[in-house]
């Protein structure tokens, strides 16, 4: 259950509205026991007629009319005020689960990129939507079932007690034998829970990959393999729900079986007590059978609320693992930064946690504003890592990062990443409009400013020859933009925004070499006084800019400009080579 005090703040936040709830259901428990001393208040009228004790049968038939009377009204209250009672908690419940994925969605959002590598987006997945469904039906139906049981109880005890207590004694016997069961089976449930959820999210992660993945697996023709390893993984997940059945379904039988054990000792002992004369009249064992039958589905709801209880504790458990995490890249301050747009490395070193990779040694260059700077080299060398360590996506272990002479770290994180326009390697865009692919860097963006960016990044040709134009919908919905399209489309989203510091990761690559000289001479206008970092596998690329870098295994191997570059021998002058060679072809 300790899992479950997360949500406290839950319900200190609804608590007017689930008091009132709780009041409601008081009511509505003594409104709908109250037709029993009713019955039995008319089965004593009868008995004392069959007796000869009253004579008079028009008193008998007014008495049992006012009864009757008496039992459709408030069993008409009861049923309204079990409305009102359901509308209330289970209203609070729906409120309290939104609430709760709000949190973990913006607490997904605060968490770093490391984060997202450990786990797999299925997880993320299942956690903010099954586990916290699961969690809804504690805060809704099993609060409300709790507060309805132990309302009944103390209801139904109470009334027994006053009609003879003696009894009422014999016949709670059975409780703290449910109550031992109870724990047991609660603890059983729990753990199959656990692994339930596990297979779960191992079903939805599956799943996911493979609709992600599904041009890879058509073209490699392993539908037949893919539906074996889902199949497999469902049947486990099916077997692990039949075992959580099996326990959950002993509940019922149990709870009926502690109840009739409670029916046969209010009739044995109670009959025992009306021979003897202890009990005055039948009408207290008629009540009795009742009262304890009103008990039933309180009592074998304790069953499923506990199912229910535990179910919720798993999935919070799973859900507080996340919320524990800790996002590792922290702002260090609340008030904003100017950023200007220089960028100096000091001897910096990276090791990427999970992979141990070491991706930069000792790295240190400068880029004032105003300047662009290439960076090119082998894959792996560590290129894109620069970039990524410029916008603090991971923190550097070693050496400095200044922007505007200022550590990395001591920047307003906010500014610094609005200062920056990235375009990263695989455009990623989202499942809407290209125009609100596009204002995504800019959301008050005019329609005269996406127009502009969508022009210099060389993609407004393409997308006034869709039918749609910029309305046309990208991704599930919509069509397919080609790799070079989608490139230029990102391009156009960094840009609009008008950054201070540029990041180009390898982002011309599908583009034609016209369409990049194109790109690249909007560009040159675009970052005349801004910083820009343009990482390419493309002399072409690189070129024009104020200094060219080349990286080899996480170093800088060479530096300069184009023709200094030329004029040394080295990786760049036989890539010049090669792909002039290429272009001659
Ligand atoms: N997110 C990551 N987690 C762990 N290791 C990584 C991660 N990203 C990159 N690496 C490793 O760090 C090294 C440098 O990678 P990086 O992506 O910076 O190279 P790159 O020069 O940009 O390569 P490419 O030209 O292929 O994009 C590689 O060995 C890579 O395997």
């Amino acid at each position: 259950m300790k899992n479950l005090q997360h949500l406290n703040k839950y319900f200190y936040r609804y608590k007017w509205k689930l008091l009132s709830g709780l009041v409601i259901t008081i009511a509505a428990r003594i409104f709908a026991i109250y037709y029993i001393p009713l019955i039995g208040k008319s089965t004593v009228i009868i008995e004392k007629y069959i007796n000869g004790k009253v004579t008079d049968i028009e008193t008998v038939k007014s008495e049992l009319a006012y009864n009757i009377m008496l039992i459709i009204g408030t069993t008409l209250i009861a049923a309204f005020l079990t409305f009102l009672m359901r509308q209330t908690f289970i209203v609070v419940s729906r409120h309290m689960e939104y609430d709760l994925k709000n949190e973990v969605f913006q607490h997904y959002q605060d968490l770093s990129l490391n984060f997202y590598k450990k786990n797999r987006t299925g997880d993320l997945m299942n956690r903010i939507s099954e586990d916290v469904s699961k969690v809804r039906l504690y805060l809704g139906p099993a609060i409300m079932y709790s507060v309805t049981t132990f309302t009944s109880t103390v209801v139904v005890l109470i009334f027994m007690i006053q009609a003879a207590p003696e009894l009422t004694l014999y016949t709670v016997i059975p409780l703290p034998v449910l109550a031992f069961s109870i724990y047991k089976l609660s603890v059983a449930i729990h753990k199959r829970s656990t692994i339930v959820q596990q297979y779960l999210s191992k079903l939805n992660t599956f799943t996911q990959e493979s609709f992600s993945g599904i041009a890879v697996i058509k073209s490699y023709g392993i539908e037949p393999q893919t539906n074996e390893n889902f199949t497999e993984l469902s049947n486990g997940s099916r077997d692990k729900n039949i075992s959580l059945v099996k326990v959950q379904a002993f509940f019922f039988p149990l709870m009926v079986l502690l109840i009739g054990i409670s029916n046969i000792i209010v009739i044995y002992i109670g009959g025992r007590q009306i021979i003897s004369g202890q009990i005055a009249n039948i009408d207290v064992l008629v009540e009795f059978i009742l009262y304890v039958n009103m008990l039933t589905w309180p009592v074998a709801s304790i069953g499923w609320v506990t199912s229910l209880v535990q179910q919720a504790d798993a999935s919070q458990e799973r859900i507080n693992e996340f919320l524990k995490e800790k996002p590792e890249i922290i702002n260090p301050k609340a008030e904003a930064d100017k950023i200007d747009g220089s960028i100096e490395f000091k001897n910096v070193s990276f090791t990427y946690d999970d992979t141990n990779i070491t991706a930069l040694k000792n790295v240190s260059f400068k880029v004032s504003k105003g300047e662009t700077l290439a960076i090119i080299g082998k894959t792996g060398s560590g290129k894109s890592t620069i970039l990524e360590l410029i916008g603090r996506l991971y923190d550097i272990d070693n050496g400095e990062l200044l922007i505007d002479n200022r550590k990395i770290n001591d920047l307003n994180l906010k500014s610094l990443r609005e200062s920056i326009g990235y375009v990263p390697q695989d455009a990623f865009l989202f499942s809407d409009s290209i125009r609100n692919n596009i204002k995504f860097g800019k959301t008050d963006a005019t329609e005269e400013e996406i127009i502009t960016a969508a022009k210099n990044a060389s993609v407004h040709k393409n997308i006034t020859g869709f039918n749609k134009g910029y309305d046309t919908v990208l991704g599930e919905r919509g069509i397919t933009l080609s790799g070079g399209q989608k490139q230029r489309v990102s391009i156009a989203r960094a840009i609009i925004h008008d950054p201070e510091i540029l990041l180009f990761d390898d982002c011309l690559s599908a583009v034609d070499t016209e369409t990049e000289e194109e790109i690249l001479n909007n560009l040159f206008e675009i970052t005349k006084n801004k910083t820009s970092i343009i990482v390419s596998h493309r002399i072409s690329s690189a070129k024009n800019a104020d200094k060219i870098m080349i990286l080899e295994d996480g170093q800088i191997v060479q530096e300069g400009t184009h023709n200094d570059l030329l004029e040394t021998e080295g990786y760049y002058k036989e890539l010049y080579a090669k792909q002039l060679n290429e272009k001659e072809m």
